[in-house]
């Protein structure tokens, strides 16, 4: 499966981002007016083949879900157990991606990939838990896919997280995860991530993918004293120096340093890709898979649009890497989607322009 998604995945149809410049130079607008949201119309025309593209309606946010083993080096303050607790908030619709995803009208879809203790999923209300609801579209139920690998990687300071089977498995639940929800006739991607401890991976990831000291690619994550700080970047440099992994291997990088659901969100990623659909990234989590992505198929990054900047200094190197430009800069530093869901109303707002604005001749504006 993830050998025929790579082959899948192809450059940008220029036929259609032609198209997509010209309409955008006959809209009743002032030529550039909407700055990047001009060029991300145009990628969006390349990248479903037609202008212009459909609009990205019925958004899906799939949370892949797991643990780490590397949280037995104390890189994170919060107890291993929260990753599984915080499922249970997903699908209770108590969490904050949950409050965002009912703004957006988006899907929610939890996905258990390694969250190492037993889902507490039995005790789940429903949506109603949430509260009160204002205004929003009425939510669809979260739903939870159970497709556990391994009950949480190994400790990457001591041996390989994942074998290379197990990292393949991941990758390749992500691709049918992404398959099912386009499938089911989501029109956007959104990554989403819980994994307490997965901000560490990440950064390994990123300095593996970007050839980066682990001290640039390292964060603060959920929010580490300066001790535990310094400590995170020596586990980050250790795990590298163990493996000292090829980054144009990317599942053996993934199955050294990477996570399940790190591995998962690649898939996700070039699942999107190969479909023709954007997958809009979250934060450093997401943006370290993207790298993974984008080292199996270059094209795969065409289909990538980056929801914010994320506070963790590692997102800022790999957009950089991957050359993308995120759409919002708010400080977040959560995961769960949140920042990607963020961002789902400019990229709707982009690609609607090419269908309801008039043009010059049709509106009977004068032009300059
Ligand atoms: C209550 C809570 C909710 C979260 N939602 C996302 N994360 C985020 O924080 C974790 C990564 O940070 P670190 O590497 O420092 O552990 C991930 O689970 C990520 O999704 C959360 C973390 C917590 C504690
Ligand atoms: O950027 C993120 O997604 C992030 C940052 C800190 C903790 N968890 C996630």
């Amino acid at each position: 499966m993830l050998e025929n998604t790579i082959a899948a995945i192809g450059p940008l149809d220029e036929s259609a981002m032609t198209a997509a410049r010209q309409l955008q130079a006959r809209l009743t607008k002032p030529a550039g007016s909407l700055g990047a949201l001009e060029e991300l119309s145009v990628r969006l025309a390349g990248l479903a083949g037609s202008c212009p593209p459909p609009v990205p309606d019925r958004a899906a946010v799939a949370i892949f879900a797991g643990d780490h083993g590397v949280h037995a080096q104390r890189v994170s303050p919060w107890p291993q157990e929260v990753t599984g607790q915080m499922v249970a908030n997903f699908l209770a619709g108590g969490a904050v991606v949950n409050a965002f995803a009912r703004q957006a009208g988006a899907s929610v879809t939890v996905i258990d990939v390694g969250v190492a203790a037993p889902l507490p999923v039995a005790d789940v209300a429903g949506p109603d838990g949430a509260g009160t609801l204002h205004g929003a579209p009425e939510p669809a139920v979260p739903r939870l896919v159970s497709t556990p690998i391994r009950a949480g990687t190994r400790d990457m300071t001591v041996t390989a997280a994942m074998t290379r089977q197990e990292a393949r498995t991941a990758v390749e639940v992500g691709i049918a995860n992404a398959g099912k929800l386009v499938d089911a006739g989501a029109g956007i991607l959104l990554t989403g991530d819980m994994g307490i401890a997965n901000t560490t991976p990440a950064a390994a990831l990123i300095a593996a993918f970007t050839g980066v000291d682990a001290a640039e690619a390292t964060g603060r994550g959920t929010g580490v004293d300066d001790p535990t700080y310094q400590h995170k970047i020596e586990v980050v440099r250790a795990a590298l120096r163990r493996h000292t992994p090829d980054p144009a291997d990317p599942l053996g990088v993934l199955a050294a340093v990477g996570g399940l659901e790190h591995a998962a969100l690649t898939g996700f990623v070039l699942g999107a890709a190969a479909r023709r659909v954007p997958v809009l990234l979250d934060g450093v989590i997401a943006v370290s898979a993207a790298l993974a992505a984008a080292a199996f198929a270059p094209d795969s990054v065409a289909a990538m649009v980056a929801g914010h900047r994320s506070a963790e200094p590692g997102a800022t190197v790999a957009l950089r890497r991957l050359g993308l430009t995120p759409l919002i800069d708010l400080g977040l530093r959560l995961g769960e989607g949140t920042g990607a869901l963020l961002a789902l109303p400019v990229v709707t707002g982009a690609v609607r322009v090419l269908h309801e604005v008039a043009t010059f001749d049709s509106a009977g504006v004068a032009e300059k």
